[in-house]
């Protein structure tokens, strides 16, 4: 009897030692600046759980660039906007700084585990050098007919929609990240989702994945005890059905792509011509490729989705910015049937001051995640090894201290303002990130959002 009770007493000893004496008030980060804590389970989680980026903001302001936070169980993170560690971490040290995901095993279930953005160290810089040198200008302009086309159809239900039933408003949320996710399936693969007639299989699977509606108690559990994912239930079936079909049709791409005797201009097809140029050793495998595929899906039209949605609303919100964009539009296009050349788009400046402050302001991705690979000095802390690092893009958007007094204002013009111009750099405007692990797709996503814009 004693025996379990010495037990029951040691066990909690443990937990309260790991879960409370030690993060809160042995380990090194203690020193770092932080607000109280206010739960002993979840630490800062609830005051994070509601519109994070604007609560990050409001704690740069109150701690500075370098700011302790807690989450489940009192794990403590680091918050950082200091622009000299930003750098250190996203681009002068970045492999000494893997990608932190709250759910390892979740990505890797959903993405593979061998696609570029779950690679780390030689294996991330080998995949970068065969697939950087296709995502360029050069490859997207031949892009630019389906980017057209899908802007054309896009138009065209909308008009059919406010047309016929003379609504006042129409949803424009349903649409634009399936016209998204039709121009990612053929710039990507040379795939057809048509997904704005009828759902194909493959946009069906991908649908019914990413509208699973998982807690994020799960997602933390999940790593912890990877079994939950085989536990049969209806979402969990849906899950694993969903990423079979994914699986299959990829490979089923893959194997098109390679046995192609004449192959197109889809980044798919490219990667496959210039992999089979390298040596053996350089070349992606089979299921790099194949990890690819689902990379390209799920990176390359959510973001640019998110970016047209929010375009769209402070447009209406801005009318007079949205009369100056279309003034500047029909100077170059007199003829609206005439199919816009990569040329005449870049020629359009207010249209670039557009695109990139909708990202300054609404940024599609608001958080980079990364853990130190080894203990670090950081402003004079000391931070273990294996610390979760967050580096809040949209906190970084709004400060006052780069973007001005009007930091909240959607003000495209800032971006012909030399002094805001003269501020910006790689460390805090960070909307594709920046250094070796940057987007990938940032050409494909600069010229299709602007191409739909037009
Ligand atoms: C407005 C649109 C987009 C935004 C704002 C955006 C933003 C980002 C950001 C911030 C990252 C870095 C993530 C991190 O380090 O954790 C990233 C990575 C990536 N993006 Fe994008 N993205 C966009 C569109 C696209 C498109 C269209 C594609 C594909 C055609 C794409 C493919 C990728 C890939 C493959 C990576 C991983 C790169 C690596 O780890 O080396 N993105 N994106």
């Amino acid at each position: 009897m004693n025996y379990y009770l010495v037990a029951i007493f040691a066990l909690i000893g443990y937990v309260l030692y790991k879960f409370y004496i030690y993060p809160l008030y042995l380990s090194p980060l203690r020193k770092i600046p932080s607000p109280s804590v206010d739960s002993f389970i979840f630490g800062h989680y609830a005051f994070l759980n509601n519109k994070q980026g604007e609560a990050f903001a409001h704690l740069i302001k109150q701690y500075g660039g370098l700011v302790r936070l807690h989450a489940f169980l009192n794990q403590p993170q680091l918050l950082i906007s200091d622009q000299k560690l930003v750098q250190q971490i996203i681009v002068t040290h970045s492999y000494e700084f893997p990608s932190y995901f709250l759910s390892e095993t979740l990505v890797k279930d959903l993405v593979g585990d061998e696609g570029i953005s779950l690679a780390q160290g030689d294996v991330h810089k080998r995949q970068r050098k065969i697939m950087n040198p296709l995502f360029t200008f050069a490859n997207v302009k031949g892009m630019l007919p389906i980017f057209v086309q899908a802007g054309h159809h896009l138009k065209d239900i909308w008009i059919k929609q406010i047309g016929n039933k003379k609504e006042e408003r129409i949803t424009i949320t349903d649409l634009i990240p399936k016209i998204t996710l039709d121009i990612i399936g053929l710039a990507g693969f040379n795939y057809e989702f048509n997904s704005t007639t009828s759902d194909s299989e493959l946009s069906q699977a991908y649908h019914s994945l990413v509208g699973l509606k998982v807690s994020p108690l799960y997602v933390i559990l999940v790593d912890f005890f990877p079994f939950l994912r085989k536990i049969q239930t209806s979402s969990t079936n849906q899950y694993w059905d969903s990423i079979k079909t994914i699986n299959n049709i990829s490979e089923k791409i893959i194997t098109e792509q390679k046995n192609a005797t004449i192959r197109g201009n889809n980044f798919l097809s490219l990667i496959v011509n210039a992999n089979e140029k390298l040596p053996v050793y350089e070349q992606l495998t089979h299921s790099e490729l194949h990890c690819q595929v689902m990379q390209l899906l799920i990176g390359g039209h959510e973001t640019t989705s998110t970016a047209l949605t929010w375009v769209l609303y402070y447009l209406a919100k801005n009318p007079d910015v949205q009369d100056r964009l279309r003034k500047e539009i029909l100077e170059v296009f007199i003829d609206c049937n005439h199919s816009p050349t990569f040329d005449e788009i870049d020629q359009l400046k207010y249209l670039e001051c557009v695109f990139k402050e909708v990202l300054r302001i609404a940024p599609p991705v608001p958080l980079l995640t990364r853990y130190n690979a080894k203990d670090e000095v950081m402003n004079g802390y000391v931070i273990p090894k294996g610390t979760p690092l967050m580096i809040p893009i949209y906190a970084i958007h709004h400060d006052p201290s780069i973007w001005g007094d009007d930091a909240e204002d959607f003000n495209p013009s800032r971006w012909l303002d030399p002094e805001i111009k003269s501020k910006v750099t790689s460390s805090n405007y960070l909307a594709f990130s920046a250094g070796p692990r940057s987007c990938l797709g940032m050409k494909m996503a600069h010229l299709e959002f602007k191409t739909l814009l037009l």
